[in-house]
């Protein structure tokens, strides 16, 4: 049985009860944000990260998701990636391609990944551009508040330290305002140079969800949403507020056992 419910300003919580339950409510969550933006728009505009996240997406290439949901509509984008050939295993494309992309009937050129022939202070640069100009042509929306491209949802996964996207504890990217995309060459997390989002980016956009499962994050999760002193101001996760977006943590009860008195309906 899941547990959901509304803390404070940290969006919405979805507790699970296993991995199973998850995966498939994190399916219907992400059928239904396409089914609407669509509807909307007329395409779904997602980006994505790498590790767990894409295996606890797989259940949308199985039935009934496989069928009913718009494959030819989505425009697909990472959130960030590191700066590695793509047939490389540490390719954050190789494994969304592996794990859903080459099973569900994606057009080919609506799928966004970097340019793996050059630096990462290149690649970063023209993914802004390539972005850049899907936002001229609204097949990205863009915000009413900033001018940054407004994403229909940006899936991030969250390490134990906290970290969202490729955006580190107490790293300067932290403080990057000017730029939708940027680089670093210095991840403390193998491989070091990566591309990134950049907050203001992943703060404009729509739906941001946050999928965080196992213990070893239980304490980042408690950090990252409850009402800690001292607050934990540089703990990326924390910062993921979106301004008008909406906010959904996708845990599992071992992710959510560190989390304070929590009053949720069944
Ligand atoms: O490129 C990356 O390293 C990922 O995008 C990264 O941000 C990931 O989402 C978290 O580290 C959580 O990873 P796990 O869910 O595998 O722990």
């Amino acid at each position: 049985m899941a547990l959901s419910g509304v803390k404070n300003d940290r969006g919405e919580l979805r507790i699970l009860e296993n991995l199973d339950e998850l995966r498939t409510d994190l399916a219907d969550y992400i059928a239904e944000l396409s089914e609407a933006a669509v509807k909307e728009r007329g395409v779904f505009a997602i980006a994505l990260s790498g590790g767990s996240l894409i295996g606890l997406m797989g259940k949308l290439c199985e039935a009934p998701y496989n069928k009913t949901v718009d494959w030819a509509k989505w425009y697909i984008f990472w959130a960030d990636e590191r700066v590695v050939a793509k047939n490389h295993s540490d390719s954050n494309y190789k494994l969304a391609k592996d794990g859903i992309l080459s099973k569900v009937p994606i057009v080919p050129s609506h799928v966004h990944s970097i340019n793996d022939s050059v630096s990462a202070e290149e690649a970063a640069d023209e993914y802004m551009f390539v972005i850049r100009q899907l936002v001229k042509t609204r097949m990205v929306s863009v915000s009413d508040i900033s001018d940054c491209p407004k994403f229909d949802l940006i899936l991030l996964g969250m390490g134990p330290d906290g970290h969202i996207a490729s955006l580190f504890p107490n790293h300067a990217v932290l403080e990057e305002t000017d730029e939708w995309v940027t680089f670093i060459t210095d991840s403390p997390k193998p491989p070091p140079e990566r591309i990134t989002f950049t907050l203001p980016v992943i703060n404009s956009a729509s739906n941001v969800a946050i999928v965080v499962t196992g213990e070893s994050k239980a304490e980042a999760v408690h950090l990252a949403i409850d009402n800690v002193e001292p607050n934990c101001p540089s703990l990326p996760a924390r910062l993921v507020q979106p301004t008008k977006g909406k906010l959904v943590w996708f845990l599992d009860k071992p992710a959510a056992s560190k989390l304070d008195d929590l009053q949720f309906s069944e």
